[in-house]
């Protein structure tokens, strides 16, 4: 299986190459030269397989020879051994067709735990056997960065850095990231909001001479594995409600487009998805783009669910890529467009090819919780406000005997003042993270400048 960039002038690699590389050299993003099918008889096999299983055979065809077949299933197996429910990705039932797919049962309680810790478990493998070790840079709005700590802290091969926006992630997302004391971890305060920390980020992936220098390596969705380890998910839980005899719709809650770009390659894989919902907050840069078919950026507005304040939705760009007949130099232009002026215009065939696949929808602060609180009085379910803004969407595109599996992407306890808001009721820490507030927190501010970053990234390197 080889990867392609989707600005179409970056060498072609491998697997594991795409994965130790982040972004391709052109600026774009890796994404595979084609997408293997299942059947509907691979696909009927799935059900009742535990998730591990399930995980090996959607993700082997992706991989080609990266690990072995032992190799990977051992890596399989210890990335999802710390999960705290059997079925890693159970599903409870909030009404009339309507599902809703847990997926914070990892041990940072969001659903970027499927893949970081996955990818953890391959970066240490591949790393290993080539004896070499690189410098991980990520951005974070709050769970990808407590997720990539998790999965990378004591590692002797890898430096983690991690940018995060200051002051927009919730204390217990931040303490997430500041709390570790591993000599390799350090949690970056960016002045800035996320745009800024990934715009820092693929500014530095753009930097070759600073990239070669570091062996500059990226964990966020930007990275092919990641949306990989994603698409998993989408098998377990629409064979559990009858795939491939059965259709399902899926409502995900939606930032840099990675989580609903996994929904989209299991559908091309053949899983019988009949509808992909965009779920955005305010920040409905999505949503708006899908009405309108202009990526028009506007301010981001800190909202109760700051993991999805995000305006340049990184992952959109693939799905472009695919929109436009895979014309790597269509989508180069967008994204200079975008860089340049703050937005460009889809054209007309490409717009008709995403609108054939997603459905979009916005909640704003007050219907998001609202929704936590008729969730609750109706079901007795406390959701997290990401999993409510879902909800709500999801709500409005419920159709027929078609079910409807929305994804719940992180516990509620990592936004207890939203979700006491909402229903009066503070949710609790699980036992492993029972003394978050009493540890000790380390992190350094940063301005949003490439060069002071950089700066500070190989003082710490060297030290
Ligand atoms: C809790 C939560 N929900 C939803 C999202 C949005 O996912 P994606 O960025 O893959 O669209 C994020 C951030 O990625 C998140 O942390
Ligand atoms: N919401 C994310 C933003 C980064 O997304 P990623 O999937 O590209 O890593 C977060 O919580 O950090």
């Amino acid at each position: 299986m080889k990867y392609v960039s989707t600005r179409g002038s970056a060498p072609v690699l491998s697997f594991e190459e795409a994965m130790l590389t982040g972004l391709a050299r052109d600026g774009g993003l890796y994404v595979p030269e084609t997408i293997p099918t299942m059947t509907p008889a691979d696909i009927a096999a799935l059900a009742g397989q535990p998730y591990e299983e399930v995980a090996f055979r959607v993700m082997k065809p992706f991989i080609g020879d990266a690990f072995t077949d032992e190799e990977f299933s051992d890596i399989i197996a210890r990335a999802y051994a710390g999960f705290d429910h059997a079925a890693r990705a159970p599903m409870v039932q909030l009404g009339a067709n309507h599902f809703l797919l847990e997926l914070f049962h990892g041990p940072t309680l969001a659903f970027k735990d499927f893949a970081m810790q996955l990818i953890g478990q391959m970066f240490e493998a591949a790393l290993k056997r080539r004896g070499d070790r690189v410098t991980i840079v990520g951005a974070t709005s709050g769970d990808t960065g407590s997720a990539a700590i998790e999965a990378f802290r004591g590692l002797d091969a890898v430096d983690v850095f991690i940018l995060f926006p200051d002051g927009r992630v919730s204390e217990v997302q931040r303490r997430q990231m500041t709390t570790p004391d591993d000599a390799n971890v350090h949690a970056l305060a960016l002045h800035g909001d996320f745009d800024d920390c990934q715009a820092r980020l693929k500014d530095m992936f753009n930097h070759f001479e600073f990239r070669d220098g570091v062996k500059l390596a990226g964990v966020n969705s930007i990275n092919w594995a990641r949306v990989l380890a994603q698409v998993v998910y989408y098998f377990t839980s629409a064979t559990a409600l009858g795939a491939p005899h059965r259709e399902v719709s899926f409502t995900v809650p939606t930032g840099n487009f990675g989580d609903i770009f996994a929904g989209y390659i299991a559908k091309r894989m053949g899983l019988p998805i009949k509808r992909l919902v965009i779920a955005t907050n305010q920040n409905d840069i999505l949503h708006r783009t899908m009405l309108s078919g202009a990526y028009t950026k506007a301010g981001v507005s800190p909202s109760i669910s700051p993991s999805m304040d995000i305006q340049v939705s990184s992952n959109f760009e693939r799905a472009l890529f695919d929109a436009y007949g895979r014309d790597g130099a269509a989508v180069a232009q967008q994204m200079q467009d975008l860089q340049a002026g703050g937005g460009f215009t889809i054209s007309q065939g490409a717009i008709d090819r995403l609108r054939e696949l997603f459905d979009s929808g916005r909640a704003s602060e007050e219907e998001t919780t609202a929704t936590i609180r008729a969730m609750y009085e109706s079901t007795g379910e406390i959701m997290c406000p990401h999993t409510a803004v879902a909800v709500k969407v999801a709500q409005e595109h419920l159709a027929g005997d078609v079910p409807m599996i929305t994804l719940s992407t992180a516990h509620p306890a990592k936004f207890p003042d939203a979700v006491e808001a909402a229903i009066g009721i503070r949710p609790g820490l699980p036992k492993h993270m029972a003394d978050l507030y009493e540890r000790p927190e380390r992190m350094r501010q940063v301005a949003n400048d490439l060069t002071a970053i950089e700066t500070l990234i190989k003082e710490q390197i060297a030290t």
